[in-house]
């Protein structure tokens, strides 16, 4: 595939910027999306399959992508769920002996369009200055007004719900059934190493699908539940809101991630906002307020939780802070048992300075435990 003709293609962002590049691989194909950065040198494996990415077109600011391959255990679920990718320049070779595939072959596979030699120092400046917005990659480079059309059809990432394309139909198992402590978590649109990070702290977990009901959990009998990340706003999960409402009231052993977060947020009666732009990328600075350490973090999030409505609600304690700018990353209940982080402890792509959370959350289980058995 490596010489084959290059189809010339296009980005076409919603207010009529266009950028321009060659589809790789000489594909041709349109897909939509709202167009985002991420920042990380690394992880483009894990960050291509992430469902929290689920309908987002995927700009990646290294100029190099593609160059170590991609190894089939280093998903974050079981297939591709960025819309599209834009890069600068798109490595057809690879060097690294534990790849066992080239990224070229792992996008065919997932039959996923991704653009190349775009000047993408320039798109993502254009991003930052006009906000996130949605967009087109396309080979139809004649048909702009056609594209035009169809792309002002397309919704906005403000009101969607997408937890629903990406969650498990059918609840399902992980880790092992011998393990001390059981934990119930509601899959709206998890990370294969979340899961990996729960059950390597001793415990089995019964993984949920997005519309389940707490009873549903609740009948696992587990010592211990999880909201995780997951696409699209959170102000339409009515249902994982739901739950967590019914956790809280019982004040049971609650730990969010992300989506996760803003879902225990908004169960508290603490609004989302969109962005102007998200945190994407692999070393953002977070201010841990208890320790008064500092961490760095994985994030990969568009909307935030309203930081006034969180420090009046009295229910509420901020736990920590993006230095960035100044956002809510981190919240914790006072004299309950819930606590939830925007950004992602489980790393993957990204440092491991935060995995004391999940030790953390395993804490609170066995406190929990060891008062109920009392
Ligand atoms: N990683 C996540 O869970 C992202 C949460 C949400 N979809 C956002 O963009 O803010």
């Amino acid at each position: 595939m490596k010489y084959q003709k290059r189809q010339n293609a296009i980005v076409l962002l919603a207010d009529g910027t266009i950028f321009y590049g060659k589809a790789v691989g000489g594909k041709q194909g349109t897909a939509f999306g709202e167009v985002c950065f991420n920042t990380g040198m690394t992880g483009y494996q894990e960050i291509f399959t992430d469902p929290s990415y689920y309908g987002q077109l995927m700009v990646a600011t290294n100029a190099h992508i593609g160059n170590y391959g991609t190894n089939e255990d280093e998903v974050e679920s079981d297939s591709i769920k960025i819309a599209g990718l834009i890069v600068k320049n798109f490595s057809y070779d690879y060097s690294r002996p534990a790849a066992d595939s080239s990224l070229e072959e792992f996008l065919d596979k997932n039959n996923l369009l991704a653009i190349s030699d775009v000047d993408t120092r320039a798109l993502v400046s254009y991003i930052r200055d006009h906000g996130a917005m949605n967009a087109v990659i396309s080979t139809e480079v004649d048909n702009i007004e056609g594209l035009k059309k169809q792309l002002a059809e397309v919704p906005s990432m403000e009101g969607l719900e997408l937890a629903s394309k990406v969650s498990t139909k059918e609840p399902y198992y992980f880790g092992d059934e011998n393990a001390t402590y059981k934990v119930a978590a509601l899959d709206i649109g998890i990370k294969k190493n979340i899961l990996r990070n729960i059950a390597s702290r001793d415990c089995y977990i019964k993984v949920f699908p997005y519309n389940a009901k707490f009873e549903d959990l609740e009948a696992f009998e587990p010592d211990g539940y999880f909201l995780s990340n997951g696409p699209g706003d959170p102000e339409p999960l009515v249902d994982a809101q739901g739950v967590a409402k019914e956790i809280i009231k019982r004040d049971l052993p609650l730990f969010g991630i992300c989506l996760g977060h803003q879902v225990i947020a908004i169960a508290n009666g603490v609004s989302t906002y969109k962005m102007y732009n998200g945190h994407r990328g692999i070393n953002h600075p977070v201010k841990n307020l208890i320790t008064g350490k500092g961490e760095i973090t994985s994030q990969n999030h568009g909307f935030a939780v309203n930081r006034e409505e969180a420090e009046a609600n009295t229910d509420l304690q901020i736990t920590h802070i993006h230095l960035n700018d100044d956002t809510v990353a981190g919240l914790a209940m006072k004299n309950k048992n819930v606590f939830s982080v925007q950004y992602h402890p489980e790393a993957s792509p990204g440092p491991h300075d935060s995995s004391y959370l999940f030790d953390q959350f395993v804490e609170n289980i066995k406190k929990a435990k060891l008062t109920t058995v009392q």
